[in-house]
C-alpha cells in the first residue's frame, strides 16, 4: 500500500492533469503490485476530484486519513472507499493470488495472463500496462485523469540488471516513447508528496529566463517521518540531506539523492538516438494504449535493449556504483550541469527511513560499498572531479566518496582507550613541562 500512496500523492498534484503522467516501476515483477495499481486507478477517479474540490493539502490518502483533517460532506464516503481498497489489496496479498472475483473486466484478466509459469522475478519479459489514459479516462466529475502506467522491466538471469539505475533507465525510455515530457520527477516507493504545489515551484526555476540554461535538476531534501522518538540511530540524516546540500548549493549545486528530484529530461538523453522514439523532439500523437506505441515501449523495456548502447555510461543513470544517484549527479556536474537545492518550509516530500539496527546496517553497508566504488574509480573526485567541476565541489564529492574510510579511525578509537586502560598503558604522551610551555607560547 505504501507504493500506491506514493503514486496517488503525485497523481493528485495541483497541476493540469492532461500534462501529468505517472510511471510505476515494479522491479519485483509481481502481479499483486499490478492488481494494487488497478485498484488505485479506480480509487483515484474519486480521490483526485475530492482533493481538488476541497483544496486538500495532504494528498497522500494514508497520511490524510491518519491525520485529523477537516471534515467535508463526502469525507466518510471517500474514507470508506480507501478502506475497501486497502482490504481488497491486503486480501489478495495474503492469498498470494488474484481470484476471478477480484477482476472487473476482460482487460484485467488478460493483463494477468502474462504471468505464466515461467515468469519469475529474476527472469521474465517486460510488462507495460496502461492503467489510466488521459485521452480516455475521466474522473467521477468528468475531468481528465493523468496517465498511469505500470512498468515491470524485462529481466534475465544472464544479464546484469544494474539495480535501481537499471530500473530508472527503463522508466526514462518507456516514458520517452509514450509521453516524453520535458521534466521528470523521480520518487522512491517509501516517500510521498507532501505538497501539491511542488511542480509549480519547480517550474519557477526551470522557466526563469534569467536562470542558467545548464540547470539540470532541482533536488528537495529527504525528510523522514515515523522515526523512533529519540532517533537513536540518527535516522534523520540531517547533515547529509539538509545541511551539506545547502553548502553545495553555494557552489554549482547539490548532488542527487535518488528521490524527490526534478530533472530536465535532456540531462539523461545525450545526442541523437538510434531509436527515433527516444529522441528529445519525439512527439507522441497516438494513444499510449495503441499497439504501435506499446510495442516500442516493450522493446525499450526489454533486458536486451541496452546491449551495445551508451545507456549507463553516457546516457541515463550511470552504472558502476551502488549509489547510482551520487555517481550520476557527480558525472553530470563534471559535464557542466548545475543543480539547485530547494528546501521549502513545508517539506515537499516525506519518507520512511530504516528504524531497526539490521536494516540500518544493511543500508550503510550498501552506501559504503557504493561510495568507495566512486572514490576508487577512474573518475575519482579527488583526481578527476577537482579538475572537471571546480576544486571546491570536487572536494565536496571527495568528502562523501571517502566517507566510509572514517570507519577505520572510529573503530580504533572505540577499542584502544579501553584496551589501554585494562593494560595500564597510556595512549597519550606524558605532559612534558618544556613542551607544555612551548605549546602555550604558541
Ligand atoms: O534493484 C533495485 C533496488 C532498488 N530499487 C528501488 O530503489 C528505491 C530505493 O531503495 P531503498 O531500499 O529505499 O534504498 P535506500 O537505502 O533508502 O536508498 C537511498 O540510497 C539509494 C542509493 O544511493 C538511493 O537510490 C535512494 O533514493 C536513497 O533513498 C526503492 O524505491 C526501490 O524500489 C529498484 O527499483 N531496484
Ligand atoms: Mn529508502
Amino acid at each position: 500500500m505504501c507504493v500506491v500512496n506514493t503514486a496517488l500523492s503525485v497523481m493528485a498534484y495541483d497541476y493540469p492533469t492532461e500534462k501529468l503522467s505517472v510511471y510505476v516501476s515494479d522491479d519485483g515483477g509481481s502481479k499483486l503490485t499490478l492488481f494494487a495499481f488497478m485498484e488505485a486507478a479506480r480509487f483515484a477517479t474519486h480521490w483526485l476530484p475530492y482533493c481538488r474540490k476541497n483544496n486538500i493539502v495532504e494528498r497522500c490518502p494514508d497520511a490524510y486519513f491518519k491525520s485529523n483533517n477537516s471534515w467535508f460532506p463526502d469525507t466518510n464516503r471517500i474514507k470508506m472507499m480507501y478502506k475497501n481498497m486497502r482490504v481488497r489489496v491486503e486480501n489478495v496479498v495474503q492469498e498470494g493470488t488474484i481470484s476471478r472475483d477480484y477482476m472487473t473486466n476482460e482487460g484485467e484478466s488478460e493483463a494477468f495472463s502474462r504471468w505464466t509459469d515461467e515468469f519469475t522475478p529474476q527472469n521474465h519479459p517486460p510488462v507495460v500496462q496502461v492503467l489510466l489514459e488521459q485521452s480516455k479516462d475521466k474522473d467521477v466529475t468528468g475531468h481528465t485523469m493523468p496517465n498511469l502506467v505500470y512498468v515491470s522491466r524485462g529481466k534475465s538471469m544472464n544479464l546484469p540488471h544494474n539495480f535501481k539505475a537499471g530500473a530508472l533507465n527503463v522508466l526514462l525510455r518507456v516514458s520517452a516513447t509514450m509521453t516524453n515530457a520535458p521534466v521528470i520527477l523521480t520518487l522512491d516507493t517509501d516517500m510521498y508528496s507532501n505538497d501539491p504545489r511542488t511542480p509549480v515551484r519547480v517550474l519557477c526555476y526551470l522557466l526563469d529566463p534569467a536562470m542558467d540554461p545548464k540547470l539540470g535538476y532541482i533536488q528537495f531534501p529527504q525528510i523522514f517521518h515515523g522515526i523512533n522518538e529519540n532517533d537513536i540511530y540518527g535516522g534523520q540524516l540531517k547533515l547529509e540531506f539538509q545541511i551539506e546540500p545547502s553548502g553545495m548549493d553555494g557552489l554549482v549545486g547539490p548532488s542527487y539523492v535518488g528521490t524527490g528530484c526534478f530533472f530536465r529530461r535532456g540531462v539523461f538523453f545525450g545526442g541523437p538516438s538510434e531509436t527515433p522514439e527516444l529522441n528529445q523532439d519525439h512527439l507522441v500523437n497516438e494513444s499510449i494504449n495503441s499497439k504501435e506505441v506499446l510495442a516500442v515501449a516493450h522493446h525499450v523495456a526489454d533486458c536486451n535493449f541496452e546491449k551495445k548502447t551508451k545507456w549507463g555510461t553516457e546516457m541515463g543513470l550511470r552504472y558502476g556504483s551502488l549509489v547510482e544517484d551520487f555517481y550520476t549527479s557527480y558525472l553530470l556536474q563534471c559535464k557542466g550541469w548545475k543543480s539547485i537545492f530547494c528546501n521549502p518550509k513545508r517539506p515537499a516530500f516525506l519518507g520512511n527511513s530504516p528504524i531497526n539496527l539490521h536494516s540500518i546496517l544493511n543500508q550503510i553497508m550498501r552506501w559504503c560499498v557504493g561510495l568507495l566504488e566512486v572514490a576508487f574509480c577512474r573518475y575519482s573526485p579527488i583526481t578527476f572531479g577537482v579538475k572537471s567541476i571546480n576544486p571546491l565541489t570536487g572536494l565536496c564529492y571527495a568528502h562523501f566518496a571517502f566517507w566510509p574510510i572514517w570507519s577505520i579511525p572510529i573503530t580504533i578509537y572505540a577499542f584502544v582507550p579501553q584496551l589501554a586502560l585494562l593494560n595500564c598503558a597510556s595512549i597519550f604522551p606524558k605532559v612534558c613541562p618544556s613542551k607544555h610551555s612551548l605549546a602555550s607560547q604558541l
